[in-house]
């Protein structure tokens, strides 16, 4: 209840509030909130059509049954737990409360045999905004990447193993260096990870360092650094790495991933928005901090806690760092922004506007045969990637990338 009051009501990210509202919690207990609140988030619209449906007057979004009935019915109907079970830990959530409503209400609707459509519901106005940025088909394939489990995306820390890797942990590969695995349980416990012959990366997130291919006696800084996926992929591509990140937490968790994978790189806490100015790098990856509703199939919440406002703050802090970013790369060097945003303005908007402040700097188009196949290179030379993408073979996070140049 804390976790999704605060995703919900407060529109805090599930991922930064779930060790404080989960304090205290015996670790499975602590796994088994987080999984709920997550279901609450991906099916929320659907929960409470339902909850509507079975009551006389719709509850207010934020009272307490409200919250007590989405919980139960989720794990009912959702995570297959036993209907007396699920509204047993939901009726403490409201003691001194309606608890007589929200058993009437579950009961009403375990009897009617009650189900949630098959492709979620998205928010109406995530629905509505993406509708009028990339069209109905979207939104579609939106709704059909909320219901299934994404797959498990790994890169391979020597692309020219890949094979060996795939057939070792029984996953197909779609483009070198990859390979993608069903969903999975505790991928600590799969054949390399401890020797750290890959890590755990999305397709779409592995790409934008793939776009400064190999970078044998060249200097890259990555901005944005944390916790490291694409770090390590510069750095296993031969590039002499600088990770900057504002976030110390994250900067440890960047420390870890290289010490398991045996890779190095020059670690700086810092602000992308002021970099050095007396230092200068051949090319520089800046993997933006943005609203994150591209990775709405792991994190359901971005879909119910990003309002235009984030969106716009978040892109007014991307221009800055493009900004601080262009000033510190080499002449004749390459500038890749990437975001894992679906909102134009985190994407085409924000290479629209930088060139239009620096005239120094074009497109260098990115090829098609720099992605995987089945993913279209934007007439601009951009990469927009969206939730149909790829879809039948599992799908991808949503993502924009562009290489720049300078001259
Ligand atoms: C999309 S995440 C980076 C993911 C990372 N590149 C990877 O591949 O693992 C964005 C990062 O930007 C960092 N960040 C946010 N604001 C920043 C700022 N002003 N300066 C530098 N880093 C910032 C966040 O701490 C976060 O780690």
């Amino acid at each position: 209840m804390k976790l999704l009051d605060a995703v919900i009501r407060r529109g805090e990210s599930m991922d930064a509030v779930a060790a404080n509202a989960t304090r205290g919690l015996a670790p499975p207990d602590r796994a088994l909130a987080i999984a709920i609140s997550a279901e609450v988030c991906r099916h929320l619209v659907d929960l409470d059509a339902l909850i509507d449906s079975a009551t006389a007057q719709p509850l207010p979004a934020d009272v307490k049954a409200r919250m007590a009935l989405r919980i139960a019915l989720v794990q009912a109907l959702v995570l297959g737990t036993p209907p007396h079970a699920a509204i047993a830990t939901a009726l403490p959530l409201v003691s001194g409360g309606p608890r007589k409503l929200v058993h009437g209400v579950f009961g009403t609707l375990i009897r009617a045999e009650a189900k949630l459509p098959a492709m979620p519901t998205l928010p109406e106005d995530v629905a509505l905004r993406w509708t009028a940025a990339w069209g109905p088909a979207m939104v579609e394939g939106a709704s059909a990447a909320l219901a299934a489990a994404p797959p498990l995306d790994l890169t391979i820390k020597e692309p020219a193993r890949t094979a060996e890797w795939a057939e070792r942990l029984g996953g197909v590969s779609m483009i070198p260096g990859h390979v993608r695995l069903p969903r999975g349980g505790d991928v600590t416990r799969l054949g390399g990870f401890a020797e750290g012959a890959w890590w755990v990366q999305d397709l779409s997130a592995a790409l934008p360092a793939r776009l400064l291919g190999s970078g044998k006696g060249r200097t890259v800084l990555d901005i944005g650094a944390a916790p490291g996926g694409k770090t390590m992929q510069l750095a296993a591509a031969g590039w002499t790495v600088t990770g900057l990140d504002a976030s110390e937490r994250r900067l440890d968790r960047l420390s870890q991933n290289l010490a398991r994978t045996g890779l190095e790189a020059e670690c700086l806490r810092g602000d992308g928005r002021k970099l050095p100015d007396d230092r200068e790098w051949d090319a520089v990856l800046l993997d933006a901090p943005c609203s994150a509703t591209g990775i709405f199939r792991r994190h359901p919440d971005v879909l119910h806690r990003i309002m235009p406002r984030d969106i716009a703050n978040r892109a007014e802090l991307q221009a800055l760092m493009l900004d601080a970013a262009a000033g510190v790369v080499k002449a004749g060097g390459s500038l890749v922004f990437a975001t894992c945003s679906l909102e134009p303005e985190e994407g085409e908007g924000q290479i629209d506007a930088f060139l239009a402040r620096q005239p120094y700097w074009s497109i260098d188009p990115i090829r098609t045969d720099e992605v995987p196949a089945g993913v279209h290179v934007a007439e601009q030379g951009w990469l927009r990637i969206t939730p149909p993408d790829l879809a039948e073979a599992g799908g991808v996070d949503g993502f924009f990338m562009a290489r720049l140049r300078l001259g």
